[in-house]
C-alpha cells in the first residue's frame, strides 16, 4: 500500500504489520511509534500498518498544524469506533463521536460546564478534597510507611470526581478499595489480560468494534453510574441543595434542552471517567515523583508557592494557583516530559494532499484517501533533542518563555477545534495538589522505587508496572 504511494516505512509482518511486539506484550504500541518517528529522521511522514491496517504516522509539526488546526476539515474524526446500540454512555463522549453535528452539540453541552466562571465555583471543592489528601497523608505517615504516588493520585482524583461531578462524597481516602473506585477502574483500565487483549483489538482494528459487540462501560458500571446519578438528583430535590457542580449545571442543561436524554446526562457525568480521571491521576502521579527526584525545583517551586500563599492572606484561591509562573511551568515541564499519551489518533475524512515545505524532510508528497488513519506520534515529537535540549531531563525553565517552544511539538491537551475539554479542570486539580502537598511536606524518592520504571504494555496511557514510591516529611 505504502510503497505504491512511494512513501517509506518499515517493513511489515503478515496479521501483525508493525505491532508484533505489542501484541507479544513486550513494548507498548507508544513505543513503536517513537521508534519508528526516531528512525525516519529525515521524513516527514512515514508509512506504518497498525495490524493489517496502513496508518501514516506523521513527524513534520506543519502536517500536524494543517491535520489538527489548518485544514481541520479534511481530518475531523478521532480513529475510534464505539456502537451506541453496545455501548450507550462511552458513545456519548465527544473523543468518539463521528457525526460532526451531534459531536459540535455534544461538545458545546459538555463546554458549558468548564466556563472559568463555574471553574471558580468548583475550586472550593477541588481544595476540599485537596484537605482530606493531606490529613490521609498524616495518618499514614504514623506507620512510616511509604506512599505510592499514582495510588495518592488515584484517591485524590476520585475524591474530586465524586465532588465536584456527581455530589457524593467518594470515601476515597477512608476505606481501602472504595466502592466508587471500582466504577471508575471498570472504564478504560484494561484490567487483567483478557481486556487488555481486547482494547489492544478495539484500538488497532477499530472496524472489530462493532462486529464482535466490544463493550467499554460494562452494563454492571452503566447501572451503577445510573444508580449514583439518580440518586444524587433525587437527594437535591428533596432537600432543595444547589451545589453549583457539575451535576447541577448538566440537569439544569437537561430541562432546558428538548433532545437532553437522562442518558445524555449520564454520558456527560461518565465523560469524567473515561476522559478525565484516568488522564489526570496518571499525570499527576508522576508529577509528584517528579518533584520527588528533582529536590532543587521542589524547594525553588516550594518557595513560589509560600510567597504566594502568604501574599493572598494565607490561603490559595482559583486566581492564585492559576498565576504562579514556576509551578505552570513544572506542570508543563512534566506533561512533557512524562507524556501520559504516546500518540494521537486522527482519521482522514475528506481526501488531502501534503508536501512539505521544510527543507530539512525529503521533498515527497502524500495524498490521503478517506479513511485513512493518522498517527501523531506525541512522545517522539516531545523528545527529539532537535525540539528540546537534553529531553531526558527535568527541566522547567525550558516553559518560562513560552515562545520558545517549537509550535506543534508540545501537545499534551491537543489542539484546535477538538482540543481537550477539561484542559482547565485537569490543570486546576495537579496545581491544587501539588500547592498542598509542598506547603505542608517535603517529598523524597523511597527506596521501593524500581529502575528503571517499566510500563504496562497494553494499556492506553503511560501506565507503571511497578509504584512509584516516596517518603514525605512534614514541614515544620
Ligand atoms: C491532565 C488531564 C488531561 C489530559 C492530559 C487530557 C488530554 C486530552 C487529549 C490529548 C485529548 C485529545 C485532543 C485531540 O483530539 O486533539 C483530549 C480530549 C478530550 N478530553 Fe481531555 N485530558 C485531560 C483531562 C480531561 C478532563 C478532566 C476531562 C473531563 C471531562 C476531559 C475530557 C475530554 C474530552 C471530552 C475530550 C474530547 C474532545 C473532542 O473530541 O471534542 N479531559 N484530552
Amino acid at each position: 500500500y505504502w510503497v505504491e504511494r512511494g512513501v517509506p516505512g518499515p517493513q511489515p509482518l503478515p496479521i501483525v504489520g508493525n505491532i508484533g511486539r505489542n501484541i507479544l506484550g513486550k513494548v507498548s504500541q507508544g513505543q513503536i511509534f517513537t521508534d519508528i518517528y526516531r528512525t525516519y529522521q529525515e521524513y516527514s511522514f512515514v508509512g506504518i500498518f497498525r495490524g493489517t491496517v496502513p496508518y501514516l504516522l506523521v513527524r513534520d509539526p506543519d502536517f500536524i498544524r494543517n491535520i489538527i488546526v489548518k485544514d481541520f476539515k479534511h481530518f475531523q474524526e478521532n480513529n475510534v469506533a464505539v456502537n451506541e446500540d453496545v455501548d450507550p454512555i462511552f458513545a456519548r463522549n465527544p473523543f468518539v463521536i463521528k457525526d460532526i453535528a451531534v459531536w459540535k452539540l455534544k461538545r458545546a453541552q459538555l463546554i458549558s460546564c468548564f466556563s472559568s466562571g463555574k471553574m471558580k465555583r468548583y475550586y472550593p471543592l477541588l481544595e476540599e478534597s485537596a484537605m482530606k489528601m493531606i490529613k490521609y497523608i498524616e495518618n499514614q505517615l504514623r506507620t512510616s510507611a511509604p506512599l505510592e504516588c499514582r495510588e495518592l493520585s488515584v484517591r485524590f482524583s476520585l475524591e474530586s470526581v465524586a465532588s465536584c461531578v456527581f455530589g457524593i462524597d467518594g470515601k476515597c481516602f477512608e476505606e481501602d478499595y472504595p466502592k466508587f473506585r471500582e466504577m471508575a477502574d471498570e472504564v478504560l483500565s484494561p484490567r487483567g489480560l483478557l481486556r487488555g487483549l481486547k482494547l489492544t483489538l478495539i484500538l488497532s482494528w477499530p472496524s472489530l468494534a462493532k462486529p464482535l459487540k466490544m463493550k467499554f462501560v460494562s452494563k454492571e458500571v452503566e447501572d451503577k453510574l445510573f444508580g449514583t446519578v439518580r440518586m444524587s438528583l433525587k437527594l437535591r430535590k428533596e432537600n432543595n441543595v444547589v451545589r453549583n457542580d457539575f451535576l447541577d449545571y448538566l440537569s439544569q442543561l437537561s430541562s432546558n434542552t428538548e433532545s437532553f436524554s437522562e442518558m445524555d446526562l449520564i454520558g456527560h457525568a461518565a465523560s469524567f471517567f473515561s476522559g478525565g480521571y484516568e488522564t489526570t491521576s496518571r499525570a499527576m502521579g508522576f508529577f509528584i515523583f517528579e518533584l520527588a527526584m528533582n529536590p532543587e525545583c521542589q524547594d525553588k517551586l516550594r518557595q513560589e508557592i509560600i510567597h504566594s500563599y502568604e501574599e493572598n492572606g494565607n490561603k490559595f484561591s482559583y486566581e492564585s494557583i492559576n498565576e504562579m509562573r514556576y509551578l505552570d511551568a513544572c506542570f508543563n515541564e512534566n506533561m512533557r516530559k512524562n507524556a501520559i499519551s504516546h500518540y494521537m489518533t486522527k482519521v482522514c475524512t475528506e481526501r488531502y494532499t501534503f508536501t512539505p515545505t521544510n527543507p530539512e524532510y525529503k521533498k515527497m508528497s502524500v495524498t490521503l484517501e478517506p479513511g485513512t488513519p493518522i498517527i501523531i506520534p506525541l512522545r517522539g515529537l516531545l523528545s527529539d533533542p532537535k525540539y528540546w535540549n537534553s529531553p531526558e531531563k527535568f527541566v522547567p525553565e525550558r516553559f518560562l518563555d513560552r515562545d520558545s517552544v517549537h509550535k506543534f511539538t508540545y501537545l499534551p491537551f491537543g489542539e484546535g477545534p477538538r482540543i481537550c475539554i477539561g484542559q482547565r479542570f485537569g490543570t486546576t486539580q495537579l496545581k491544587v495538589v501539588i500547592a498542598h502537598l509542598l506547603k505542608n511536606f517535603v517529598l523524597e524518592v523511597n527506596s521501593k522505587t524500581q529502575f528503571p520504571v517499566k510500563y504496562n504494555p497494553f494499556h492506553i496511557l503511560l501506565t507503571p508496572v511497578e509504584g512509584l514510591w516516596i517518603n514525605l516529611r512534614r514541614l515544620k
